[in-house]
């Protein structure tokens, strides 16, 4: 057993152990990095990077049948599923080398490819490694969570992990999980050419606001996918080639393939946590705000914290433990202006409260400006007319914002930063915009809250006569 003394172990190298990892090198400390799967984590490998690539290539098939309205003949595109899933691969293979354990150690990092879990409050074991580390950061992530459907483990059922490794186009993929994966998913696989229903326990995007989200669910429908609410799963069977879900209330829908998306459980298990004096949630590993754990050596960032969980929750994360690590500093990781995005299209986007939580938080003190992309000139220019942006406001200042349209999830980041810098509507407002852009909807938004104010006010109107009065 090699015996190992380092500044910080980091154990995991997904998007927040590697932002850790990173920062801390690059800042002088001794770092050793844990890795027992791929370099990079779930984002790059069966996250965010493989689903993004399909739902690219899903774009392009649907550009081609819905041309005719730009006047463009449509085309009935010949979709090559195995060809988009090298596609994929290729996405991967590019992003790669910024995670690659070669790019780590130039960084330098020593980089250990072994599961690591804890022996006492300060030594990690990791392989023939015994590692004793002033800090240490749990950044394991989380895995799909597989739940005890009667059934289910006697048939054949994707993941977000083995999906990316289908090469023939399911004829009928049924998804149990209406939330982001299931929905993204689901919209993908329609495009490129495959029946496609979703079987949701209770509404399909729960987690957002209805009204963004039925403009989402309504575009999704209009092409063809089916979502089932309501609809909870509660036995799986196999029916010859195919499979069968039936659904507690009696109704059951029969497909060629099963993806599993009913949310993701943190990798916390055989890390022996308790060995360390570190506590569990029911999510994860319990951290108080500075994502401090019960051993106060130990800090624990990105989905295995049990909160939020997102590639830029993990980085963000990651950059907040950097001060109380290396410089003893507090840090204090804030929840309110981290932004969600759902990469359907239209996209669906959520920074802040939604409008219930504002009502329910601030009762009549809360606001809701609102604008419609269909009077955005670039959205009726291009076609994308279908959604709109809602601005929770209290005394003056954005405390959410809820996008549903073309591009919401690069527009929802000006609310991030409003309400991460406690900014007012007006400064938001003194943004000017080019023309003709979908970022328009912002500065309309904050238009929106300002007009009853300045064109319904007798007060603006009568100061206004008088001085047209007296200019000469
Ligand atoms: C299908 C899908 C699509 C997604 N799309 C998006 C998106 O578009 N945008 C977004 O922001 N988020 C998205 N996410 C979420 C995002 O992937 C995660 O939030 C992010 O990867 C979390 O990063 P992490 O560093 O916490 O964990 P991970 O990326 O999971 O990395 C953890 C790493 O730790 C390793 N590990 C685990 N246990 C040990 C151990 N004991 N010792 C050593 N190593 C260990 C694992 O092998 C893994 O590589 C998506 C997730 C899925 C599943
Ligand atoms: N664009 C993105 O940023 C993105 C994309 C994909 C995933 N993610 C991350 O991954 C996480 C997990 O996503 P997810 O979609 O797996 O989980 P989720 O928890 O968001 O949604 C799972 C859904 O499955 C339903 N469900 C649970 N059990 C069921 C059953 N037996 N029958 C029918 N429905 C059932 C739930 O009601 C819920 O709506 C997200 O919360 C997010 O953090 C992010």
């Amino acid at each position: 057993m090699e015996k190992i003394r380092c500044d910080l172990l980091v154990i995991g190298a997904g998007s927040g152990g590697l932002s850790v990892a990173a920062g801390a090198s690059q800042m002088g400390a001794n770092v050793v990095l844990l890795e027992g799967g791929e370099m990079g984590g779930d984002c790059l490998n069966y996250g965010c990077v493989p689903s993004k690539a399909l739902i690219a290539s899903a774009k392009v098939a649907h550009g081609m049948t819905t041309a005719a309205p730009y006047g463009i003949s449509p085309r009935s595109p010949e979709i090559d599923y195995a060809a988009a899933k090298d596609h994929v691969k290729q996405a991967i293979a590019t992003i790669a080398p910024v995670d690659s354990q070669e790019r780590f150690e130039g960084l330098g990092v020593r980089v250990i490819r072994e599961f690591g879990r804890f022996v006492d409050h300060r030594t990690v074991e990791a392989g023939q490694h015994s590692i004793t580390a002033r800090r240490v950061v749990i950044a394991t992530g989380s895995s799909p969570f597989v739940p005890p459907i009667p059934g289910l483990e006697d048939v054949p059922y994707l993941t977000n992990e083995s999906l990316w490794e289908l090469r023939e186009r399911p004829s009928h993929l049924l998804i149990i999980g209406g939330g982001p994966i299931g929905m993204e998913m689901a919209q993908a696989h329609r495009r490129l050419g495959c029946r496609v229903t979703v079987i949701e326990g209770g509404k399909a995007f729960a987690k957002d606001d209805p009204e963004t989200a039925a403009v989402v669910l309504e575009a999704l429908r209009e092409e063809g996918v089916e979502i089932a609410e309501d609809a909870l799963a509660s036995a799986v069977r196999k029916d010859g080639p195919n499979l069968t879900v039936e659904t507690e209330d009696g109704r059951s829908f029969t497909g060629t393939h099963l993806l599993i998306a009913v949310g993701r459980k943190a990798n916390v298990e055989g890390l022996d946590l308790e060995r360390a004096g570190i506590k569990r949630t029911k999510t994860g590993v319990d951290v108080d705000d500075n994502l401090r754990t019960a051993n106060r050596r130990v800090y624990a960032v990105g989905d295995a914290a049990g909160g939020m969980m997102f590639t830029h929750v993990a980085g963000y994360h990651g950059g907040q433990v950097i001060r109380p690590l290396l410089f003893a500093l507090p840090g204090k990781a804030r929840t309110a202006h981290l932004p969600t995005a759902t990469y359907t299209d239209p996209e669906l986007a959520q920074v802040g409260l939604t409008e219930a939580q504002a009502r329910e938080k601030h009762g009549d003190k809360a606001e809701v400006a609102r604008f419609e992309y269909a009077h955005n000139d670039r959205a009726i220019a291009e076609r994308k007319t279908a959604g709109l942006i809602k601005v929770m406001v209290v005394g003056g200042k954005p405390v959410g914002a809820s996008i549903a349209g073309h591009q919401a999830g690069e527009h929802i980041a000006l609310w991030s930063l409003a309400i991460a810098n406690g900014l007012k509507m007006s400064q938001v407002s003194a943004m000017v915009a080019p023309y003709p852009t979908y970022a328009e909807i912002n500065k309309r938004a904050a238009g929106a809250y300002f007009t009853p104010r300045l064109f319904g006010n007798d007060t603006v109107k009568k100061v206004v006569r008088l001085v047209q009065r007296w200019l000469p």
